[in-house]
């Protein structure tokens, strides 16, 4: 029997590609200097494709492929795979869910951090020995939240502080017994007990929500609709969650009803002492506001794992403190790559010996 056809349309993954090779007749769609004159040499004999986050499978692809049956991606997200006509034309399709979902949710946090603390900056700081001419500068009483700053500046909290200091003073309350007021020293933190705001409440949406809450942060989220089954904040619209965030996190599936769903009014909602951060995908935010809202001031910082035209990344974002830019590498460990590779073998495996399928999306 002829080995069957499965179609990879970039380079992703060198396991995956050797084991595509062992187990099919592949071809690098990539390599191929003419693809039309590839298309009508080859299209009979393509039976699978294998997409990422980066090419997928368009309509006028799947119209070329007239034995297609499955497009089994490389990626979670879907946006670069033509759904309705994979319905249409009974294409199956699958993704590999769930087991990225820890690595992803870490580099949100790992943003989170970066963009506050400056840890980018004070890396160059160390490397090129400025250390030595004195301290890296404090990051910074400006970028604290507002809740934090009228919370600190209450009457009720100033009173506290300074009677506990001048009973420590005395010698009246020992300092062992100052927990609380340790404790609200803590809410000084630049990250700890931020306002986070999700958009998209699903598996990676919740295990960035379980993370931060770990750090104190207290979570809402938008999404169509409320969740059943949690107890975080709900927000009908993505400006109100915006308003009420001091980090908004992009954490949805790219639809053409989620593009540029950040758009100049979530980013003003979200204002100069707000931070964005981006693990979705680039369209889901309005670039050139971004860009915009960050260079006037009038957003106070940005964590990027994604951008509208990758791998291009707006210029005027690279001579900013207050950005960090990441080349779309949330789910890009050895461990976690060779999971996806193993999902999307398993699925065309199954396909093709007529099992179910691991993770059908279509
Ligand atoms: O961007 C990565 C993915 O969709 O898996």
């Amino acid at each position: 029997m002829d080995a069957i056809g499965v179609l990879m349309m970039g380079p992703m993954n060198s396991y995956l590609e050797q084991e595509l090779d062992k187990r099919f007749k592949l071809f690098r769609y990539w390599t191929q200097p003419n693809q039309t004159e590839f298309l009508a040499q080859h299209a009979d004999s393509i039976r699978a494709m294998v997409g990422s986050s980066g090419a997928g499978a368009s309509a006028d692809l799947i119209d070329a492929l007239p034995k297609l049956e499955i497009v089994s991606s490389f990626s979670v997200g879907l946006d670069k795979i033509d759904l309705d006509r994979c319905k249409e034309k009974g294409v199956r399709v699958t993704n590999t869910p769930d087991v990225l979902t820890d690595d992803v949710a870490d580099l949100a946090i790992g943003l989170m951090l970066a963009v506050l603390r400056r840890i980018c900056q004070c890396d160059k700081y160390v490397r090129s020995g400025a250390w030595k001419l004195g301290d890296f500068r404090l990051t910074t009483k400006g970028e604290l939240g507002e809740t934090y700053v009228s919370f600190l500046s209450s009457y009720y909290v100033r009173t506290y502080l300074c009677t506990s200091l001048v009973a420590i003073h005395l010698r009246i309350i020992p300092y062992s017994s100052l927990e609380l007021l340790q404790a609200l020293g803590e809410r000084h933190a630049l990250f700890s007990g931020k306002r986070v705001g999700i958009i998209g409440l699903g598996r990676i949406g919740l295990a960035i929500a379980e993370r931060a809450e770990a750090f104190d942060c207290p979570i809402s989220y938008y999404r169509r609709s409320k969740k059943a089954d949690t107890n975080y904040t709900y927000y009908g619209s993505v400006v109100e969650l915006a308003s009420n965030s001091d980090i908004l996190v992009v954490a949805c599936a790219l639809t053409p009803e989620t593009t540029h769903i950040v758009n100049r009014e979530v980013l003003d909602a979200l204002g100069p002492k707000g931070v964005l951060i981006n693990i979705g995908r680039g369209p889901h935010v309005d670039e050139p506001e971004l860009v915009s809202a960050l260079v006037e001031g009038r957003l106070g910082g940005a964590g990027l794992d994604v951008f509208e035209k990758e791998p291009k990344v707006p210029e005027q974002l690279f001579g900013l403190e207050n950005v960090v830019l990441l080349p779309h590498v949330a789910s890009a460990t050895e461990e976690t790559r060779k999971v996806m590779a193993d999902l999307v073998l398993g699925n065309l495996e199954a396909h093709f010996s007529s099992k179910a399928l691991l993770t059908p999306v279509v």
